[in-house]
């Protein structure tokens, strides 16, 4: 075991023997913040060996969005791939058939969604085992992650994978923590909350300050934080992403045992093999990737139902909608019209800050 590996067993060990209370939480608050230190030191790529980075294992992009498969081998990742896409990636009975990223396109709404089936992972392959780092590499870059489960095998693997992910700085299905951490020369670390903290007490955010040596800083908390959140804004390399929980293989179980699985949150149950409920995971997965179709509407004309320009959600302003037909549409702007669910009354006049919502019409008036 490498030292860093030894120093983080270490500290988890000394935590689970430490009671948490008003007396220890400051030191736990110190603990935590090395652990979570040591951890980066791990999963950081080094030069040497390890398997860091993600070299050879990252292809190019293309498409409004990307779906990246994570889980154990043989759980089924490829043939859920060959059925979403055309595209043929190896699948086959015996573990680690696929060895590198196989891109794929799925068209679906009028969008082009890429598909990246990837390698397994194995426990501990944040860690180096395996192949297993360049792999939640490419999952870092992606805009959902599909963490695909064997419904016949134990559910305790969702929570190994989820661990992994989680060691490399990923978030499932979580906003980005509402802090506020603004560094200073000096005056000591000020903070402040809008919202009552029910999770951390103000000697553990000075015990994770004093670990992260800031001496100074505002420190602003505008959500419930726990002290791993303070800690996630402090390492800063923290990446925020939707995951969907493929359980496959429900060919194999009674219905008695889908109806147990069924309540997992953000899963979907399916049969890659024969298809099923396939519709279902795409719908699910047109909703965690939170794309939004504009239809454009000629002057006079009816809409143009069949190309919609698909723009992220966060970023679907009429402005972005005119850059993404092009670039020289918004100095010629006057106004736009607007019929669906981001307006009040069809054909509302907006101007380019309006955001726009799935599946509104839109006219442009030009200057
Ligand atoms: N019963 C059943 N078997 C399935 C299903 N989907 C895949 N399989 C079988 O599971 C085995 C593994 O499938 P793959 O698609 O190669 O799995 P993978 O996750 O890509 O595997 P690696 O690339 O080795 O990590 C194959 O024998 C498939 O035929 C399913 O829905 N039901
Ligand atoms: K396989
Ligand atoms: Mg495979």
């Amino acid at each position: 075991m490498s030292t860093t590996a030894q120093r983080i067993k270490d500290i988890e060990d000394e935590m689970s023997k430490t009671q948490k209370n008003k007396a220890t939480s400051k030191h736990l608050g110190g603990l935590k913040a090395k652990l979570a230190k040591l951890k980066r030191e791990l999963i950081t790529p080094s030069g040497s060996g390890g398997g860091g980075g993600g070299v050879g294992f990252d292809v190019s992009r293309t498409g409004i969005g990307t779906v990246g498969f994570i889980g154990f081998p043989s759980v089924g990742k490829s043939t859920l791939m060959n059925q979403l896409t055309g595209t043929r990636s190896e699948a086959a009975e015996y573990e680690f058939t696929t060895l590198t990223t196989v891109p794929g396109v799925m068209q679906y709404n009028g969008a082009k969604i890429q598909i990246l089936d990837l390698p397994g992972i194995i426990e501990g392959a944040k860690d180096g085992r395996g192949r297993g780092k360049q792999v939640i590499t490419v999952a870092r870059t992606c805009n959902l992650i599909f963490i695909v489960l064997d419904v016949l095998k134990p559910m305790s693997h969702k929570r190994v994978i989820e661990e992994e992910l989680e060691g490399f700085g990923i978030r499932l299905n979580k906003d980005p923590p509402n802090i506020v951490f603004k560094k200073k020369e000096r005056g000591g670390v000020n903070i402040t909350n809008t919202v009552p903290l029910n999770h951390i007490d103000l000697d553990e955010i000075r015990a994770v300050c004093s670990e992260y040596r800031v001496n100074s800083a505002d420190i602003a908390f505008r959500c419930d934080a726990t002290i791993d959140d303070l800690i996630d804004v402090l390492e800063g390399n923290r990446v925020y992403i939707p995951a969907l929980y493929i359980l496959n293989k429900i060919d194999e179980i009674s219905l008695e045992e889908l109806d147990l699985i069924d309540r997992i949150p953000n899963a979907v149950p399916i049969c890659g093999h024969k298809g099923w409920n396939i519709n279902e995971l795409k719908t699910t997965m047109w909703d965690y990737l939170s794309l939004v179709r504009i239809y454009t509407r000629p002057r006079g004309l009816n809409p143009d139902y069949s190309e919609p320009v698909i723009l992220r959600s966060g970023h679907s302003s009429v402005e972005d909608f005119c850059n993404n037909i092009h670039s020289s549409i918004k100095s010629q702007f006057k106004h736009a019209y607007v019929w669906g669910k981001s307006v009040p009354y069809p054909g509302m006049r907006v101007g380019l800050a309006h955001v726009l919502l799935d599946e509104d019409v839109v006219t442009i008036v030009k200057k």
